[in-house]
């Protein structure tokens, strides 16, 4: 059995889970269209890795209807096994031995026949960028070189379903890029991937949809952009360094809010052309020239921190126009 178009490729229903007096999962609902990103958010401890976990047949939910690749997880966990592929906080990278080695390993775990197994391992290092590096013991590898080989490990099996549990946690950020290039193409060949993430931007970046995880429940799940409009706080600001000009500033625009030690105006704002050029028109005929100008618009940074009450401050600029 496999998934069929309309059939998500993860759904969860009241999905449960607490480690001994501790309750990490209170019956949480999920569902991942096929052949889309889905990123799992939420605060360290929050309990993504217990959900990657979970749906990828390593530990048991203690309720909740699961279903993986069509699959239902309590009776039927090897056929989930079978459809899905997990990297992650628990590699199975080998450092002893090379990457090529690791991969024929792969290869022989899933009963490859030989030939067919050689191709597959050549074909995935190339792909990966792993053919110079192939000879060498996996130790001997950068971060993002592991993470990659851990990837191609991974679709030896041909996984339809994929978990990547913090796949670019510690890396610098060409790796970084370039294992959302990675992400990017296994969506388009159709693959489905399960991220979870810590870094906001990412989600922003690969996510059709996010679910942010918080005190055992869903605190929101939708696109970034739905999610961004959660939080209410676009805004353009104008600083000066010339009172006068700020005074004139002040007169001029309305709904301002002052800060008159930083000689900075704040002005309510959706981000939009359409207001910026309003704004630099007011300015314009009132006679006044900002020394600075930024657009804020809310980011998932401030959309995290809204639902988790972090008490953070995140760097609220996304553009600057001087
Ligand atoms: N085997 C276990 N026994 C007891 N408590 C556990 C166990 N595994 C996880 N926990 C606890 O459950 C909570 C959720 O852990 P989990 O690893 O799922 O969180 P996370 O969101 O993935 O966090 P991180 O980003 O730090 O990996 C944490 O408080 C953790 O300490």
């Amino acid at each position: 059995m496999t998934t069929t178009a309309n059939e998500p490729a993860i759904a969860a229903r009241g999905l449960t889970k607490s480690y001994g007096a501790k309750q990490v999962l209170g019956g949480i609902d999920l569902t991942v269209p096929p052949g889309t990103v889905f990123s799992l958010l939420g605060p360290n401890g929050a309990g993504k890795t217990t959900v990657v976990k979970i749906l990828s047949t390593l530990i048991t939910a203690d309720a909740g209807e699961l279903s993986v690749g069509g699959h239902d997880l309590a009776t039927d966990p090897r056929a989930v096994r079978a459809a899905i592929g997990v990297t992650g906080q628990f590699s199975a990278v080998d450092g002893l031995i090379t990457g090529e080695e690791n991969m024929l390993l792969m290869a022989d775990l899933h009963h490859l026949p030989r030939a067919e197994g050689r191709r597959t391992a050549a074909g995935l290092l190339e792909r990966f960028d792993l053919v110079e590096a192939a000879k060498k013991p996996a130790a001997t590898y950068s971060g993002g070189m592991r993470r990659r080989l851990d990837i191609a490990m991974t679709l030896v099996g041909g996984p339809r379903i994929i978990f990547l549990d913090e796949p670019t946690t510690g890396l610098d950020p060409r790796s970084r890029h370039s294992m959302w290039g990675i992400i990017r193409q296994l969506v388009s060949d159709g693959v489905t991937v399960f991220l979870t993430t810590q870094y906001l931007a990412e989600a922003d970046e690969l996510a059709d949809r996010i679910a942010v995880l918080h005190d055992g429940g869903i605190a929101a799940e939708g696109t970034a952009e739905e999610l961004k409009r959660l939080v209410p706080g676009g805004h353009i600001r104008l600083r000066f360094t010339d009172p006068a000009a700020y005074q004139a500033a002040a007169t001029a625009l309305r709904e301002v809010s002052r800060d008159d030690e930083a000689l900075s105006l704040r002005i309510p704002s959706d981000g939009s052309q359409r207001e910026l050029r309003s704004v630099l028109d007011w300015l314009d005929a009132a006679g006044v020239e900002a020394d600075e100008l930024t657009v804020h618009t809310p980011d998932l940074d401030d959309v995290f921190f809204a639902l988790t009450g972090g008490t953070g401050t995140p760097d609220q600029t996304t553009e600057t126009a001087r």
